[in-house]
């Protein structure tokens, strides 16, 4: 059972945050999770959030301003960490991009990382959590997020497609094998294997496959994000779309940057995406 390690009134639900031993990373993992009042019995739909470099579990509940619509809508909120934390690993914190907070929601397999830093299966072991643990209606479950959590959740769902039935993203790092963000740690977690590393691009999954998602897939991306061209690279998974058949709303919005108050302008659109999705 996780352990409750705080909870907040928010919007007449509770904001709480957890502590559990995760069986896929090896070690104490923590989350958090936005629960609104909810009648006794009832199963609620619910949404996994995945965050982006640098972040943690209480990054998307203290900036992504999406607490008053999930609870006026009746939704659950999940946000996990993005890394394994004091993992032991030589060097883990030495870059902001690789390690610690930097995740990238795959299943290393060279040393030292292979260990602990498996946080493709961390997710599938938390979806399998929260419905033990929460009034989660298993039928409707969706999954987003940003930059790097973006491609997390992406992949998540691609590959996942019945127990994550809605995916949106906020500027995803949407072609990983294609970009510096991704080769460093595909490269660090994965090593040269490139089938390895396609197995975890949400461009390369979406090629191979006929529009997994037939209700749509939405992405929001600013013009003013300084990692749009080098980084993030929609118009690939875009393109990789198109060939598959796959509906996506991709929105372009002039100005946004990549932070935080991008991702709240447009919270709200996802969660209605989700909401409508899921029934
Ligand atoms: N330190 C970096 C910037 C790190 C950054 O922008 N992190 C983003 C996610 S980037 C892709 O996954 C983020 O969400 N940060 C948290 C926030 O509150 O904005 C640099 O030096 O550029």
């Amino acid at each position: 059972m996780p352990e409750l390690i705080s909870e907040h009134a928010c919007f007449g639900g509770v904001q709480r945050f957890y502590r559990h031993d995760s069986t896929a990373i090896g070690l104490p993992m923590r989350f958090s999770v936005f629960l609104p009042r909810v009648a006794p019995g009832a199963l609620l739909p619910a949404m996994f959030y995945l965050a982006g470099l640098t972040c943690n579990e209480e990054t998307f509940p203290t900036k992504g301003g999406a607490q008053r619509y999930a609870a006026r809508e009746g939704m659950i909120l999940i946000a996990p960490d993005t890394s394994p934390r004091d993992a032991g690993v030589a060097g883990e914190t030495d870059a902001w991009d690789f390690g610690a907070g930097a995740g990238f929601y795959v299943d290393a397999t060279t040393e030292p990382w292979r260990q602990h830093y498996r946080m493709y299966s961390y997710i599938l072991e938390l979806h399998a959590l929260v419905l033990r643990t929460l009034p989660v209606d298993a039928e409707r479950i969706g999954i987003f997020g940003h930059s790097m959590g973006g491609h997390g959740a992406l992949v998540l769902a691609l590959r996942n497609p019945d127990l994550f039935r809605s995916v949106s993203a906020f500027a995803p790092i949407a072609a990983p094998t294609l970009c510096p963000w991704g080769e460093k740690a595909f490269a660090g977690y994965l090593g040269v294997d490139p089938e390895a590393w396609s197995r975890y691009d949400a461009s390369e999954l979406m090629r191979m496959m006929q529009a997994p998602f037939p209700q749509g897939i939405l992405i929001d991306q600013g013009l003013g994000d300084k990692f749009l061209a080098t980084q993030l690279r929609p118009e690939v998974f875009e393109s990789a779309c198109a060939l598959a058949g796959q509906r996506l709303e991709l929105r372009r919005h002039a100005g946004y940057d990549h932070g935080y108050y991008f991702i709240s302008t447009f919270m709200e659109d996802h969660l209605r995406f989700h909401r409508e999705n899921l029934g």
